[in-house]
């Protein structure tokens, strides 16, 4: 059973990346922009980044999303920006990921087991794709506080880097081959 988060900066390509790769292994996919509550939306909009104090419940609630998949079983793909080290652990472990400050915790709350698909790729690109985009609320003024917000996963997280620069076909096939290769099961 695999929980795999697509993560990455406005326009990287998470939406549509991890909504085709869920369509072509039959997973059950979530994105995260249709969790946010409408004053992150309003705010995002207006150009205003968004900060710590609006994200954290935002992740809290996917959190509790991959924890009931992950609780039936269920493979599961959630496009999310997850742009901070400190918010990819809550996605792994929830409320008790920021008390504690820890993702592993004893007793029957154990923290989830999640492969994070890192989509990397520079500002002009994706400034490009954006400038292209249609019908989104995310304007792209934001991009530079996406980047500027952006802590790129590194070890000891269980992550990989798919570069965007590739045509969407190689993108699915570099993390189907990552999958098979366990790198989503990581004890
Ligand atoms: N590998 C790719 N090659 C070319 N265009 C892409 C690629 N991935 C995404 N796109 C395009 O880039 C734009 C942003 O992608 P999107 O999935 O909305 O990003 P995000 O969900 O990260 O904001 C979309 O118009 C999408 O069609
Ligand atoms: O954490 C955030 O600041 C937001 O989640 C942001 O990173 C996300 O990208 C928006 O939801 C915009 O939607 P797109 O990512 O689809 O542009």
């Amino acid at each position: 059973m695999v929980l795999l988060v697509v993560m990455g900066v406005s326009g990287s390509g998470k939406s549509t990346v991890g909504s085709r790769l869920a369509e072509k292994l039959g997973w059950k996919f979530y994105d995260a922009d249709d969790y946010h509550p409408l004053e992150n939306k309003k705010k995002m909009e207006q150009g205003i980044p968004l900060n710590d104090e609006d994200r954290i419940p935002w992740l809290c609630a996917l959190h509790d999303i991959l924890r009931r998949e992950d609780t039936s079983r269920q493979d599961t793909i959630l496009a999310c920006s997850a742009l901070k080290k400190m918010y990819r652990r809550v996605l792994i472990g929830g409320t008790s990921a920021i008390e504690s400050n820890q993702t592993e915790q004893p007793g029957d709350n154990p923290a989830l087991k999640i492969l994070f698909v890192h989509l990397d790729g520079p500002k002009d690109i994706i400034a490009g794709r954006l400038k292209k985009r249609k019908g989104h609320f995310m304007p792209l003024e934001l991009l530079q506080s996406q980047f500027d917000t952006l802590e790129p996963p590194s070890a000891p997280e269980n992550f990989i880097t798919v570069s965007i620069e590739k045509s969407l076909p190689e993108i699915l096939l570099q993390i189907e081959s990552a999958i098979l290769q366990g790198e989503a099961l990581p004890e």
